[in-house]
């Protein structure tokens, strides 16, 4: 299963799950389990000191046959883990530990009855259950992972004829306890995921347009400009605003403004690569930045948006707009302050308007030298 894969079955298993919010989720539980992993796997080792002090000397190498086992099967889905999806790595983590420290239970049983209910061993269907709350999931897929303790215990009853005595229940039910705490935990990092993904959203995005922000803008400006200082690249930055929009919020309403705003938004988002980036800049004034594009991809880039918006038909309840726009393009250049070549697509942008409006025109400099 790829990891695109896995990212549907998520947000088909909760549908209110953003897709940005998926990727920190999918991030952080790689993350955690590859922290995770090797350090357990330090400690089964580690143990096998206790077990020298409790076991008999044939049940003990067995202990420590069965714990080099698990610690390498740890360290090896540390190693692995960052090239499989993040939800089969977290299956992985916690069934490889219960089939593991299970079987070691059953083995010790049937070989070294008195040895069976030493040290640790009952107590890893617990363990697994508290390291399950570690990670942001959905309750349901948290219970799904309680299978694996769930297991553990199982096998761990069963090998040491256990299930009909007042232990195994109380075992039971603190298990059932343990895995409740650990899905109603899991679902609290998850929805703080949600919060934190759409606070960052916010302060990212513009509310009206959905586009990237001023501030999202400048940050991206700043990495294209260090890519190009680099010597990796070409940037170009296109300056646009509506063409008389005052009119039509004085004609039409703030609300038909608005409804203009967005569409504008929508046909440049449509012109957009992915490696583009679109925001809204101020009121009715979009800044672009177009990566990997020279000045003549770039003008070409502006004249196809100012086209396709002055072909728009936008519906704002009591009539159908038309809208026209100007662009103003420049260079990003290495040599310079970003706030320089901003300033320089603002005048292009000025003679765009001062020329007559809808239409595109490059930076003196940049038209120079092309
Ligand atoms: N509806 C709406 N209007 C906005 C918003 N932000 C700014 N505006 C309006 O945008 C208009 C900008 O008008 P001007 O700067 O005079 O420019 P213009 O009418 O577009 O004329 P030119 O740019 O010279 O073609 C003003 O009426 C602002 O109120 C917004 O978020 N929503």
């Amino acid at each position: 299963m790829t990891e695109e894969t896995a990212h549907r079955r998520v947000i088909r298993a909760r549908a209110a799950l953003p897709a940005t919010c998926v990727a920190h989720q999918q991030a952080l539980i790689r993350s955690r389990v590859l922290a995770l992993a090797p350090a357990l796997a330090v400690l089964t080792l580690a143990w096998i000191g206790l077990d020298a002090l409790v076991l008999p000397q044939a049940a003990l190498l067995l202990a420590a046959a069965g714990r080099v086992v698990i610690a390498a099967g740890l360290f090896a889905l540390a190693t692995l883990g960052r090239r499989l999806p993040s939800q089969v790595v977290l299956r992985l983590f916690v069934w490889l530990q219960a089939l593991g420290f299970g079987l070691m239970q059953a083995l010790l049983a049937k070989h070294h009855p008195s040895s069976a209910a030493a040290i640790s061993y009952g107590l890893a269907p617990f363990v697994i259950a508290a390291q399950i709350a570690l990670f942001p999931v959905s309750w349901p897929q948290a219970l799904r992972l309680g299978a694996a303790p769930v297991a553990a215990l199982v096998i761990g009853l069963v090998a040491t004829h256990m299930p009909a005595r007042a232990a195994a229940w109380s075992d039971a039910l603190l298990l059932a306890l343990l895995l409740g705490m650990a899905a109603w935990i899991c679902e609290a990092q998850l929805r703080l995921l949600v919060g934190l993904s759409a606070a960052r959203d916010d302060a990212s995005h513009d509310a009206l347009t959905g586009l990237a922000n001023r501030r999202a803008a400048l940050e991206r400006l700043a990495v294209e400009r260090g890519r190009i200082a680099r010597g990796h690249g070409a940037a170009t930055v296109l300056m646009l605003d509506l063409d008389r929009f005052k009119q039509v919020n004085d004609r039409y309403g703030h609300a038909a403004g608005d409804r203009v705003l967005q569409a504008v938004a929508e046909a440049i988002e449509a012109e957009l690569r992915g490696c583009d980036l679109g925001a809204r800049f101020g009121g009715e004034e979009f800044l672009l930045i177009l990566a990997e594009s020279s000045l003549e991809d770039a003008m070409r880039a502006a004249e196809r948006i100012r086209r396709r918006v002055a072909a728009l038909a936008i519906d704002v309840g009591t009539a159908t707009l038309s809208v026209t726009i100007s662009i103003g393009v420049a260079r990003l250049r290495a040599d310079a302050a970003i706030e320089d070549d901003l300033a320089r697509a603002d005048a292009a942008l000025y003679r765009a308007k001062t020329d007559g409006r809808d239409r595109c025109v490059a930076a003196p400099a940049d038209a120079d030298a092309a």
